[in-house]
């Protein structure tokens, strides 16, 4: 997958369980629209999102599944149980969190990489990561790519957006890994899309600004010149 998505745009089509949105079916039908508009992958929330957006389009997909968990933050493909589900889905690449942060039952993301590789050595794996050092671990465990999703959605990097200083972030990682970076979160504009594909980003994921309506509609209500 890591190959097919190169130089292109990744849809994530998620709608959770208080958005408008939410229905497998509708999700499928995003990801039709994605298809057709150019879109060289998905990117999906949950085993039944991708079980139906594997029924209409024949893009490589990325899944995750957001749970919550009451003794930790995180919240994508958190543990064991998140990581059975998306075996099952047939996705060709999981995405995890890769923070620094505590996991559910004390379940490590080494663990978790293992898990993976035990259980299907065909499925790739990308690492949600919000810092330079988190990416550099999850290279070290040797996960095929990392994309910046969490950079800006931590206690540490909440002050941050992936775009801002012409996307230093993106830039700072390139300059410290081997393996490909993904720009994820907040590329809510054509021109910030292409410009992280200028700097050398190996894909670009894009979300609400495509499939979350709702989102969009406020961008434009609110809108100042
Ligand atoms: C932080 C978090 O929960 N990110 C999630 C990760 O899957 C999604 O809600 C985002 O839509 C996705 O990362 C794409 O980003 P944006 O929608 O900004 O283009």
């Amino acid at each position: 997958m890591i190959q097919d998505i190169q130089g292109g745009l990744v849809v994530s089509c998620q709608a959770l369980a208080h958005e408008p949105l939410h229905s497998s079916s509708i999700m499928a039908k995003m990801a039709i629209a994605a298809q057709e508009g150019g879109a060289k992958g998905i990117r999906a929330n949950t085993k039944a999102d991708i079980l139906a957006i594997r029924q209409e389009v024949t893009l490589p997909i990325i899944g995750i599944v957001k749970r919550d968990y009451a003794d930790s933050s995180v919240f994508i493909t958190a543990t064991k149980r998140e990581v059975d589900e998306l075996l099952d889905s047939g996705c060709e690449m999981i995405a995890l969190d890769a923070t620094h942060r505590f996991r559910p039952h004390g379940e490590t993301l080494r663990d978790l990489v293992k898990y993976i590789r035990a259980r299907n050595e065909n499925v790739q794996i990308m690492a949600d990561i919000s810092s330079k050092q988190e990416a550099m671990d999850a290279e070290a465990l040797g996960c095929e790519c990392v994309s910046t999703t969490l950079y800006g959605y931590t206690q540490e990097s909440a002050s941050h957006k992936l775009y801002e200083d012409d996307f230093a972030f993106l830039k700072t990682l390139q300059s410290s890994l081997k393996i490909p970076v993904i720009a994820e979160g907040n590329v809510s504009t054509p021109e910030r899309y292409h410009r992280a594909l200028e700097l050398g980003a190996h894909a670009v994921v894009v979300g609400g600004a495509i499939t979350r309506p709702q989102q969009i509609t406020a961008n434009f209500v609110n809108h100042r010149k």
